[in-house]
């Protein structure tokens, strides 16, 4: 997944006086991966949406997380003009979800994909239309299910064809028959190797997720549906993975969608009238190193139109409402986590080298995508600017493991000193929501700001929150 800087491997980091592709100016902080509001202020400090990071980390404390606001929703606005519609984009909750965030979906017009009963109580809770949320899962429980057919959702993407059992007892003991059915979908595994990191990829057949297609279980997962009057198919789904950069991968999954659909009204043709949409899910990565260069929602839209729009025609058939889930590239770019300096460390490797250990308050509890994925980050000295030599240095949490590794390889400035904020970029999608009490560290606040304005979102938790699991 990551793509390391020139120069050395780890293991193998140069003295400060030997370094070689280090950025020309620390302070810089790049358009493409910090979020649209940052800046620096006019003495070098970082700004967060017209707030200064020293001033909320002195509200707020460290680690914390700082959501912008604006950029969350300009994210939406962009998907939304990109496909004509914010209906039509499912903002995936699971890359992060929270009252506020539903409440901002749900001001955008913004269509919801939740992946758990968790998720869909949150949403209901906020009164999000249910007619927007989409449930996803590959083991949904009976509750979760229940719970989506009671909550009148938009519909249920089903995965297997025990879960096609399971909502067939249900619809008949929650009496819905063929005037009320429960709209759903089809989960399509349409065999694309998507380029990113193994666990994270999810459209090849060896894994757990939909019906494949190429073994025929996706044509027979339909006829299933269409045997039980109280479900109503009204589209097919494709996820191809996550942090996809080549936009060919979607551009073969819409391809095989379509031929899919195609094979589908052949043998079914009164589907015609009820499948409406070709869902393709989500997975549009985001910079988080300059390396990175990813499509942009614009672009992923026209091609995934020009696709389907051409084929369905050339098929003779009716071009369906193409839907997208896109989780990332929405929430990532815009938040930042800020940490405080604590042990700064220049650990000798052999006679030559040295690698510098940079300890911050926070760790893999509050990111976990280094440790699981090697994944990589931007991190900048963010309560002042500096003008010192460039070090190659390693950020280190504060947990009792080795591979406790926020940012693996990275730059900061030679004068870098404990108390100093550092500021990691782009940790909106998958950090909050894969945090841990590991070590019985409790979970930073996330603070959203905008236009000068700080508000906490979900607040610190407290050591009393972790001991009220505690029984006597
Ligand atoms: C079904 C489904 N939709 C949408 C997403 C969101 O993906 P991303 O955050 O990469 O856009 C995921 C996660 O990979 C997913 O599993
Ligand atoms: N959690 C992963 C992505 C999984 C996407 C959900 N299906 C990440 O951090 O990149």
């Amino acid at each position: 997944m990551r793509a390391h800087p020139a120069g050395p491997r780890h293991g193998e980091i140069p003295a400060a006086h030997e370094q070689s592709g280090a950025p020309a100016d620390l302070n810089v902080l790049s358009e493409r991966i910090w979020p649209r509001h940052a800046g620096r202020g006019a003495d070098g400090a970082l700004q967060l949406a017209g707030t200064d990071v020293r001033d909320l980390a002195a509200e707020f404390g460290t680690p914390m997380m700082v959501m912008d606001e604006l950029d969350f929703r300009s994210r939406c606005q962009d998907f939304a003009d990109a496909f004509g519609s914010a209906g039509q984009v499912h903002y995936a909750g699971k890359a992060f979800l929270s009252g506020r965030v539903v409440d901002w979906l749900a001001d955008e017009g913004m269509a919801l994909d939740v992946c758990t009963g968790g998720e869909l109580a949150l949403a209901l809770s906020r009164e999000f239309p249910a007619q927007r949320i989409t449930l996803h899962g590959s083991n949904k429980s009976t509750a979760e299910l229940t719970a989506a057919v009671r909550g009148r959702i938009g519909a249920i993407v089903v995965d297997s064809f025990d879960e096609i059992g399971r909502l067939a007892g249900l619809v008949e003991s929650e009496g819905r028959n063929g005037a009320d059915p429960v709209p759903v979908m089809v989960r399509v595994t349409v065999g694309v190797e998507a380029h990113t990191h193994e666990f994270i990829a999810t459209a090849h057949e060896d894994q757990k997720f939909g019906f494949s297609l190429a073994g025929g279980d996706a044509a027979e997962a339909v006829r299933r549906i269409l045997a039980n009057s109280g479900l109503r198919l009204v589209g097919l789904h494709s996820h191809i993975g996550s942090q996809i950069f080549d936009p060919s991968g979607f551009e073969v999954a819409a391809h095989r969608l379509v031929g899919l659909l195609r094979d589908l009204l052949d043998e079914h043709p009164a589907l015609t009238d009820t499948i409406t949409t070709l869902d393709l899910g989500g997975g549009l990565g985001i910079a988080y190193t300059e390396e990175d260069r990813p499509p942009t929602a614009d672009a992923m839209a026209k091609s995934l139109t020009e696709i389907v729009t051409r084929e369905c025609q050339a098929a003779g058939l009716v071009v369906p409402t193409i839907a997208v889930e896109p989780g990332r590239a929405i929430v990532g770019p815009g938040t930042v986590t800020v940490y405080e300096v604590g042990t700064i460390k220049d650990v000798a490797l052999d006679g030559r080298h040295t690698r510098r250990y940079v300890s911050v308050d926070g760790g893999m509890s509050d990111n976990i995508r280094t440790a699981l994925y090697d994944a990589d980050y931007t991190v900048t000295l963010a309560s002042r600017s500096s003008d010192a030599a460039p070090v190659r240095c390693r950020v280190v949490g504060r947990h009792c493991e080795s591979g406790d590794i926020v940012v693996r390889d990275c730059y900061l400035p030679a004068d870098l000193a404990v108390g100093d904020l550092i500021a990691v970029a782009a940790t909106g999608a998958y950090c909050y929501v894969m945090a841990s009490n590991y070590n019985r560290v409790p979970r930073p606040p996330v603070v959203t700001v905008r236009e000068g304005t700080a508000r906490v979102m979900l607040r610190r938790e407290t050591d009393d929150d972790l001991l009220r699991l505690e029984m006597p």
